[in-house]
């Protein structure tokens, strides 16, 4: 099992192509399955002791590895039953199928166990599943002579009314996940759309699911990712490049002997008419390492660290500022306008946050001649850029090269996407980062790592995974004071 940071984010048609190159190369479906089964086996295996597993197999290629991975657990001496929806389709899944020497009960009537294993539908998944009557033995009117077949199965398809709801795939999947102990979706939860992280149907939330070959869209975005548990990458032998990566803790140096303020950085916050967020920026770059952090604006109070100086052009002219921070309570009057217009005419590079989101539009961003960094939560993302269908992922990246801007597209599924196809996602945020201010101290982070001298995509990524990190080590109802002050221990943990 390998942990996801860092790894390649694949669509469904990537994971394809990436399986038929190898598949060119003399590698069969079946020895892809084999190991995708043999992987799934031993993590089951170490996972459910003794405990009985039951694995739920579809008709494509996920249900194949769910047969493979029921014959390897049954060699292996685990307690093992399979349920099938209907007979494999695939010539893979039907191979795998013929190797599974048990029974195969039906998923309608299959009983509950503590351990479950959903191989119902992976990557192949097209549509919702609640329209999906559960083929049963015993509950279809036209089942008079049902019988099973040499290999287990309902001869034909027979499907039961799909009067009670727990007689539909998703209604049976929850029946027997709410039944399990433990709950293990390969590949993906049955339901999720890979590419867009749509729900397509509402799968069970599982305790665990094994990634096969490379994390999908739909392990990160949400509302998609809250179902799939703890995530872990399995190895099948298929080589993965892609643009997008899961987010990874950041190397950043630390000061050496040579070090002094203005090498670790200056940054300089324009406040504006809410004076909370711009300090909230000002100290969680002093947080996250900033060697000199200035507050541009009429604010009091502490740290005594904070240079407060009074908003002019003078100060803005400073060389020796690294990078400028707007939009943290900046309002959007008159005031507003002027400070951003300045900032935007000072050559220093950008975190365009907040408020100054609302005062700009695509054109004029992509006019700028310094590196750029947007960080909009939903709502302003939306405004600047329009609404849109398309999944996060597709939106950032065409945010980014519509601005030639590094975007933050912030939420629980933050995607970081650059003007050149890079694209980064943040996995398991705290959802107690949903408290206000948060976002200013994360413009605030990132503008330290601006300022530092990290590229913009570097420095954006840096300032999330910081930011992610610390609200981690809070724990529950933090407020963004703490996040700021808790930026201290999460540079301290890299
Ligand atoms: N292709 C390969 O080389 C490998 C694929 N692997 C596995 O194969 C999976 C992808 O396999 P498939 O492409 O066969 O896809 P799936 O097994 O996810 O399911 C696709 C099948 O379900 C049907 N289907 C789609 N939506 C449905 C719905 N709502 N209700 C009922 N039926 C529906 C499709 O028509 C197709 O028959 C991966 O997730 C992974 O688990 C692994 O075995 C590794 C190797
Ligand atoms: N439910 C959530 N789970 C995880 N992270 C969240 C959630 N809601 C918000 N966040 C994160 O918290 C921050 C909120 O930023 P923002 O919406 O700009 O708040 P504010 O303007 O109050 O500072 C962002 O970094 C965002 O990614
Ligand atoms: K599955």
């Amino acid at each position: 099992m390998i942990d996801i940071e860092g790894q390649p984010i694949l669509t469904a048609a990537e994971m394809r192509a990436a399986e038929d190159a190898v598949i060119a190369c003399g590698v069969s479906v079946e020895t892809l399955m084999n190991r995708a089964g043999t992987a799934i086996a031993h993590v089951v295996r170490r996972l459910a002791g003794v405990n009985e597993v039951l694995i739920l197999c579809g008709p494509g290629n996920n249900g194949g590895d769910g047969y493979v991975a029921a014959r390897v657990l049954a060699e292996m001496g685990a307690t093992v039953r399979v349920a099938a929806l209907s007979k494999p389709k695939t010539a893979a899944a039907k191979s795998a199928r013929a190797g599974w020497s048990g029974v195969v009960e039906t998923l309608a009537e299959a009983k509950p166990a503590p351990i479950i294993v959903d191989a119902l539908f992976g990557t192949g998944l097209t549509r919702p599943l609640d329209a999906e009557p559960v083929p049963t033995l015993s509950r279809s009117p036209a089942d008079a002579g049902a019988q099973l077949s040499s290999k287990g199965y309902p001869d034909g398809l027979l499907c039961a009314p799909a009067s009670a709801g727990e007689q539909t795939v998703v209604g049976r999947l929850h029946f027997l996940a709410n039944a399990a102990q433990l709950r293990i979706a390969v590949d993906l939860p049955s339901g999720l759309g890979t590419d867009s992280g749509q729900a397509l149907s509402k799968p069970p939330v599982f305790n665990l699911t094994l990634a096969l070959g490379a994390v999908k869209p739909a392990h990160l975005l949400q509302p998609a990712a809250r179902y799939c548990g703890h995530i872990r990458l399995l190895d099948i032998g298929v080589p993965t490049t892609s643009q997008a990566e899961v987010l990874k803790p950041p190397t950043l140096a630390n000061p050496g002997p040579d070090a002094h303020k203005y090498t670790r950085g200056m940054l300089a916050v324009i406040a504006g008419i809410m004076s909370g967020a711009s300090d909230l920026a000002a100290l969680a770059a002093m947080r996250a390492g900033a060697g000199y952090v200035t507050l541009l604006g009429d604010t009091a109070g502490p740290p005594h660290a904070l240079v407060r100086t009074p908003f002019s052009d003078h100060a803005l002219a400073n060389d020796r500022i690294g990078a400028l921070v707007i939009g943290p309570g900046l309002g959007r009057d008159g005031i507003a306008r002027s400070r951003l217009e300045a900032a935007l005419t000072s050559n220093h590079p950008l975190i365009i946050d907040g408020d100054a989101l609302r005062l700009l539009d695509p054109e004029r961003i992509k006019a700028l001649k310094v590196p750029v960094i947007l960080t909009p939560h939903a709502g302003e993302f939306d405004a600047l850029f329009g609404k849109s269908d398309a999944d996060k992922i597709t939106r950032a990246r065409e945010a980014a090269v519509l601005t030639n801007a590094v975007v933050v597209f912030k939420g629980a599924d933050t995607v970081i996407a650059a003007p050149d196809g890079r694209v980064r996602i943040a996995q398991g945020a705290s959802d107690w980062l949903s408290t206000a201010g948060t976002g200013d101290v994360l413009a605030g982070a990132i503008g330290a790592m601006l300022a530092a001298g990290l590229d913009p995509l570097d420095a954006a990524c840096a300032g999330v995974w910081l930011h992610g990190d610390a609200a981690r080590r809070l724990g529950p109802a933090f407020i963004a004071d703490d996040l700021a002050e808790a930026l201290r221990s999460a540079r301290g943990a890299l």
